[in-house]
C-alpha cells in the first residue's frame, strides 16, 4: 500500500467508526462537488476537530477566513450554543450562494453570517461593529496570512484560539528560497506568530485524505 492510500484508509477508518452522520454536511458536499466548487474544503475528521475545539473553548462568537461552501462553517456552527454566532468571510460570491444554500439546509441560517468580499476590505467593518471572537479559524488565500494574524489578534477576545491550516504545503514550509507566495505568506505568518508577545503557538502536522499538511493552533492572551 502507498503511503496516500494508508493515510485515506485510517482516515475513512476513523470518520467511520467516531463521526456522528451528519446529513447536513454529506448534502453540503455534494452540493458542492455539483456547484463545481474546488474540493479543498477541511476533512470530515479535521471538520470534527473544529467542532470539538470550539466547544471546548465554549466559543460564542467564531470568525472564519474563508467560506467556500460553508463545510466548515457548518461544522463550527453546530458546535455552538443558542446564542453563539459565526461570521464567514469569502471574495467569491458564487461560493457564497452555493455556501448559503448548505446553510440553509443545515437550519443554521440564524447562525451564520457570510460576509462577501475580500476579507481585508471586509475585516474592518468587524471592528467598527464592535466584534470580537473567541474562535478564529484562518483559512483563505495563504499570502495576505501575515495581514489574517494581525486582524486576528485585534478581532480576539482576550484567551481566543486561532487556528490557521495548511501551513505545512507539503513540506515546503522549510524552503527558505520558495518563489510561491502561498509559502512565502505563511512563512511570515510564522513568524509574526513568534514575535507577537500575545501569542501562545504550536503547529502540528497531519496527513489524511487531504493529503500531508498541517494547521497551526495558537491562543491570544
Ligand atoms: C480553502 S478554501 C476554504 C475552505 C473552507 N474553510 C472549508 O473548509 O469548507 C479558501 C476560500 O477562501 C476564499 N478566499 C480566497 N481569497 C480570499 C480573500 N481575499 N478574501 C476572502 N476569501 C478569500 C476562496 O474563495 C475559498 O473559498
Amino acid at each position: 500500500m502507498t503511503e496516500l492510500n494508508v493515510w485515506h484508509n485510517v482516515d475513512n477508518y476513523f470518520t467511520d467508526k467516531l463521526l456522528p452522520d451528519n446529513s447536513c454536511l454529506t448534502a453540503a458536499l455534494l452540493a458542492n462537488k455539483a456547484a463545481g466548487i474546488p474540493e479543498i474544503d477541511v476533512s470530515p475528521t479535521q471538520g470534527r476537530f473544529l467542532y470539538l475545539l470550539t466547544k471546548l473553548k465554549g466559543a460564542v462568537n467564531v470568525l472564519e477566513i474563508g467560506t467556500l461552501g460553508g463545510y466548515s462553517s457548518i461544522c463550527l456552527a453546530q458546535a455552538l450554543s443558542k446564542e453563539g454566532k459565526v461570521v464567514t468571510l469569502e471574495i467569491n460570491e458564487d461560493y457564497a450562494s452555493v455556501a448559503r444554500k448548505n446553510i440553509r439546509h443545515a437550519g443554521l441560517e440564524e447562525k451564520i453570517e457570510i460576509i462577501v468580499g475580500p476579507a481585508l476590505d471586509t475585516l474592518p467593518d468587524l471592528k467598527k461593529r464592535g466584534h470580537f471572537f473567541d474562535v478564529i479559524f484562518i483559512d483563505a488565500d495563504k499570502p495576505n496570512n501575515p495581514e489574517y494574524l494581525k486582524w486576528a489578534v485585534k478581532l480576539a477576545n482576550s484567551g481566543a484560539v486561532i487556528i490557521a491550516d495548511n501551513v505545512v504545503r507539503n513540506g515546503a514550509i522549510t524552503d527558505i528560497n520558495s518563489m510561491d507566495e502561498r509559502v512565502s505568506g505563511v512563512q511570515q505568518f510564522i513568524d509574526l506568530l513568534k514575535e507577537e508577545p500575545r501569542i501562545e503557538a504550536t503547529a502540528i502536522q497531519t496527513v489524511g485524505v487531504k493529503g500531508y499538511d498541517g494547521f497551526v493552533l495558537a491562543i491570544v492572551n
